[in-house]
């Protein structure tokens, strides 16, 4: 049986004032390239996921999340061809600081029943459907 490796990744649903949810678009040169994504990350060996994420956003987006401002919202667990994503999406309304966009090709503020018009990676399919059905 050929095994591959679980990969921890954390993601955030940033919701604003109106109900609309950031996205951003990965850039040239990753896997994955041009598919839209929720902000985060991996998490590094020996970090929290909490921490990983606060950590992520700064550095993604210029923003300061405070951990209690971080509500666990749902998950998704997909088998990619080289690796199992076990993704945590977060669910934010507030943080301080103004959204920039630092490392993605593009950012969107999007509701999610129009998150379908952006495509996004597989495993993140059933994580839209979550947000339109909750939000
Ligand atoms: N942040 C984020 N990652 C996602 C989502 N959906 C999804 O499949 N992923 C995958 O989870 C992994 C996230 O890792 P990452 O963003 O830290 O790593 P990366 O591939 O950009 O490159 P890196 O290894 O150079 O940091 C990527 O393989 C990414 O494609 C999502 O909605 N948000």
């Amino acid at each position: 049986m050929t095994t591959v490796p679980t990969v921890l990744v954390v993601a955030v649903a940033l919701v604003d004032a109106d109900g609309r949810v950031l996205i951003a678009q990965r850039p040239e040169g990753k896997q994955m390239a041009g598919l839209w994504e929720f902000p985060g990350g991996k998490v590094e060996p020996g970090e929290r996921p909490e921490a990983a994420l606060i950590r992520e956003l700064n550095e993604e987006l210029g923003i300061e999340v405070a951990e209690s401002c971080l509500a666990p919202f749902v998950f998704t667990s997909h088998a990619y061809d080289s690796f199992h994503l076990l993704m945590p999406l977060y669910l934010c309304r507030r943080w301080s600081g103004r959204v920039e966009r630092r490392e993605h090709a593009a950012l969107a503020w999007v509701k999610p029943n129009r998150m379908r018009d952006y495509p996004m990676p597989s495993a993140d399919e059933p994580l839209v459907a979550w947000l339109c059905d909750l939000l």
